[in-house]
């Protein structure tokens, strides 16, 4: 049976409503025999180290008021969680257990790990406890029992067994973090941040599956995300690149987490509890992932050069001060950077081997491939001069580079060298579905966009996909010779196959770009979300899907933080939805939208003199790649239908298509069959529109199709699309063949509303329109 191990550390479990978010996690992704460890409730552990310095210092008042303060904190959590009678035992337990802890302190017995350990004990059975009470069968587990260590080495051999025995395969196992015992059963910590090494060991010794480490941000970022807004967060990062950034003390994974996993297939995810519907970062066997660049920042460091550092040292001293220590060697000599607060214990232990270089330094480390760090650190010199950041001390690596300081990296410094070294490197895998008229015209386009945007991006086309075929390509197709390509190695494929391929791509940004008119692709839509990529739509039919439907879609878009463009989907390249939406964003309210918005249509009725049968005009409509692929579409008014429904979306109305008065510019039974059939009846519509025409000649007036949405002062909407007979002369009338009309009135443009006119259907001016929603994609991405 497949077991995953979840780790909640304490920034998860903080307050009542913390531990209720973290048990729907458990319901929603733990199933009987998975293992949940638990870091202590959130800042027990630095209160409970406060306790400890107040009983070494025998300062009495200050160890009561810590004491109380931690029974306050876990007595409020229980009556927040559980009534009255639910929490009895728990209470009893907790009061046990403090009153043997002030008895300790009494005495002078008092043993620190055994203290610290209350905290992990205490969030373990409280959780049990809150999933029992939720009708999970779940129960909290000691890791003293599992985790036994001698001479500072884990026993892993009892330790697999203690583990395999005692993990109740019918439940969900809480699991302590952070602590272990020695062979006398004495309590011993494994280090600060250790509840992430106990669930890495945790899942090694019961041969899990995977290990979920849900923290409090949303994965691995290029830098941290609180001080630079750009910063990108990786959906895959190797563990090579894992350990170094654990190693130089990125707090997101510690560099004891990986260690257990090493020669194991144990996936290991790092993801938010405060986001849990968000994918985070996976951390993959190397190879499995390119390598990306990063850049961490240092607060508070020593320089110690040490002589003849001996194997194995680093490790003890890591473990004596309960933090990392990123060593390295420069011109034949060993380098500690050790925390400023624990110089005293290294150098005490180095007893005279240590010497102190430079003190309270700052400053930064980028981590990058092997091939680019040369370049990029000489980059990030400049960059740190130019900021008047004063280096002293440097040193490189095959795949690293320090900058070390005595000067603090403020967040702009940081935004700043970020831009330049790490954005500049940002991936965006294009896939585009629909090599049709407009579809072939985009790819076209490609090259001179890519180009373009080369200075901030690095655009590939990964993927190109006709309706049965695709060309699937991770490292980029060449789009000068795609044809080609395509001919050699497009293959068949299903959503399945797509949907999987979509998955392995290991880039930053993916974005989807459908110019199919395939309703079947669009249903894809939420799948693709759930793969964390954007949409750019010129088909219509995801827009104008059922309301349900939709504003799922909508939903699952804004929990990723991902976008979906749509302008051409109206008005082809003309920028009506932008419009819309700078209006309502500046405060305006859209009363009326009126015109044209077909550009097949509108050629038709402009171009229609009755010199040769409407029908052939149809096909010409079509050979010049105006026409929906089956025009009929353009002819019963359906398109111009999803199109209005679309605007009205935008202004926030809450319609479906039949929600829109519909009247066709044909015969209703030319509908039937396919195209063929249309063909040998087009007779039909031929009669059809010259009736409609002659009879609009002799009332002096236009034939044309029009649509109209009307929103009264109560909010009722009226919407219709259908023949109009316009006033010779009038705007309408006088549309160039092909060009489409938006009139819009609003509150502030209600005596001469806003006009936007133009080609409303067209290969070219769709495809630009396509890369003007791909251009802002890429502008406005995190
Ligand atoms: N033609 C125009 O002026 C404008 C078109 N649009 C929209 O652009 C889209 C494409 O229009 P056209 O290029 O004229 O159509 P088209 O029929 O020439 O091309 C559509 C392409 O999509 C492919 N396709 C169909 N189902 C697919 C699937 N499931 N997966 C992948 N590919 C699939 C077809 O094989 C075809 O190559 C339509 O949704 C249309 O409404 C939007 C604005 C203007
Ligand atoms: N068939 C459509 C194309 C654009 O959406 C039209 O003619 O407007």
């Amino acid at each position: 049976m497949t077991k995953v191990v979840h780790k909640f550390g304490g920034s998860s479990l903080s307050s009542a409503t913390r531990y209720k978010a973290v048990a729907n996690i458990v319901l929603g992704h733990c199933k009987a025999g998975d293992c949940v460890v638990v870091s202590a409730a959130g800042k027990t552990t630095n209160t409970l180290v406060k306790l400890w310095q107040s009983y070494v210092q025998q300062d009495d008042k200050a160890f009561n008021d810590i004491l109380l303060q931690v029974e306050n904190h876990q007595r409020q959590l229980l009556s927040e969680l559980f009534s009255e009678a639910s929490a009895q035992s728990l209470r009893s337990q907790l009061q046990d257990e403090l009153v043997t802890i002030a008895k300790a302190a009494n005495a002078r017995t008092l043993h620190e790990a055994t203290l610290l350990a209350h905290g992990e004990v205490w969030s373990a059975r409280l959780l049990a406890h809150l999933l029992n009470t939720l009708n999970v069968s779940a129960s909290d587990v000691d890791a003293r029992g599992l985790f036994a260590q001698h001479q500072g080495q884990l026993l892993h051999a009892q330790n697999k067994q203690a583990c395999l025995s005692q993990i109740d395969t019918s439940k969900i196992n809480v699991v302590t973090g952070f602590i272990a015992a020695d062979c006398d059963g004495n309590t011993i910590t494994l280090g600060r941040n250790g509840s992430d090494y106990s669930a890495t060991l945790l899942a090694n010794y019961i041969d899990a599956e995977a290990v979920s480490i849900w923290t409090d941000t949303q994965g691995v970022f290029s830098t941290d995300p609180r001080k630079v807004g750009s910063a990108v967060k990786y959906p895959k990062v190797c563990r090579v690149q894992a350990n170094l950034l654990a190693r130089l003390g990125n707090p997101v994974l510690h560099a004891k987490t990986l260690s257990p996993l090493k020669d194991t297939n144990i996936k290991l995810q790092v993801r938010s509890s405060y986001e849990p519907e968000i994918i985070g970062t996976e951390i993959v066997k190397q190879g499995y992932s390119k390598e990306k660049r990063f850049i961490t920042t240092f607060e508070e460091l020593d320089l110690i050069r040490v002589e003849e550092l001996v194997n194995g040292e680093v490790r003890t001293l890591s473990q004596l001060i309960q933090h990392s220590i990123h060593h390295f060697s420069k011109g034949g000599e060993d380098y500690l950077l050790v925390p400023s607060n624990d110089t005293h214990a290294v150098a005490t232990h180095l007893q005279g081997r240590g010497n102190i270089v430079e003190t309270h330094l700052r400053g930064v480390a980028l981590v990058a491939p092997e091939y680019e760090i040369t370049q990029l650190s000489q980059q990030a010199a400049v960059v740190l001069e130019q900021q008047d950041v004063v280096i002293r001390f440097t040193h490189s690596d095959s795949n690293y580079a320090l900058f070390l300081t005595d000067q603090s990296i403020d967040s702009d410094v940081l935004a700043i060298l970020h831009d330049k070294l790490v954005n500049k490197g940002r991936e965006i895998a294009v896939i585009i579905a629909g090599l049709g008229n407009v579809g072939e015209v985009f790819v076209e386009q490609c090259q001179a966009q890519i180009e373009k945007l080369q200075a901030a991006f690095d655009l590939k086309v990964v993927a190109l996909l006709r309706s049965k075929e695709m060309l699937f390509c991770p490292s980029g197709i060449s789009i000068s010779n795609w044809q080609q390509q395509w001919r050699s190695e497009s293959q068949h494929y299903s959503q399945a196959d797509l949907l999987e391929r979509i998955s392995e791509l290991d880039y930053e940004h993916k974005v989807i770009i459908d110019i199919t008119a395939s309703d079947a692709f669009s249903d894809m839509y939420p799948s693709f979300v759930e793969q964390d990529c954007h949409l750019i739509s010129a088909n219509k039919y995801a827009g104008t899907a059922p309301r349900n439907w939709y504003a799922k879609l909508l939903e699952q878009l804004q929990e990723r933080n991902l976008f979906w463009r749509y302008n051409t989907s109206v008005g082809a390249g003309l920028p009506i939805n932008f419009a819309l939406a700078d209006l309502q964003n500046s405060g305006d309210k859209v009363t009326r939208i009126e015109g044209v918005f077909s550009g097949t249509l509108s050629w038709l009725c402009s171009s229609y003199d009755g010199s040769q049968p409407f029908s052939d005009l149809v096909i010409k409509a079509q050979q010049m790649g105006y026409t929906e692929p089956d025009p009929r579409e353009d002819l019963s008014g359906r398109d111009m239908q999803r199109k209005l429904l679309i605007l009205a979306r935008d202004l926030g109305l809450e319609l479906d298509v039949e929600d829109i008065e519909l009247e066709p510019l044909m015969p209703t039974h030319l509908a039937q069959g396919d195209w063929g059939a249309f063909l040998a009846n087009k007779q039909d519509l031929d009669v059809f529109y010259a009736q409609r025409a002659e009879q609009a000649a002799r009332d002096g007036k236009a034939l044309r199709y029009t649509g109209a949405l009307d929103i009264d002062e109560h909010g009722k909407v009226a919407a219709k699309v259908g023949i109009a007979y316009v006033e010779s002369g009038s705007a309408i009338a006088n549309l160039t063949p092909g060009d489409n009309i938006f009139v819009i009135t609003s509150q502030w443009y209600q005596q001469n509303p806003l006009v936007i006119q133009g080609p409303g259907a067209g290969k070219e001016v769709t495809a630009a329109g396509i890369h003007s929603d791909l251009y802002w994609l890429t502008q406005n991405l995190k």
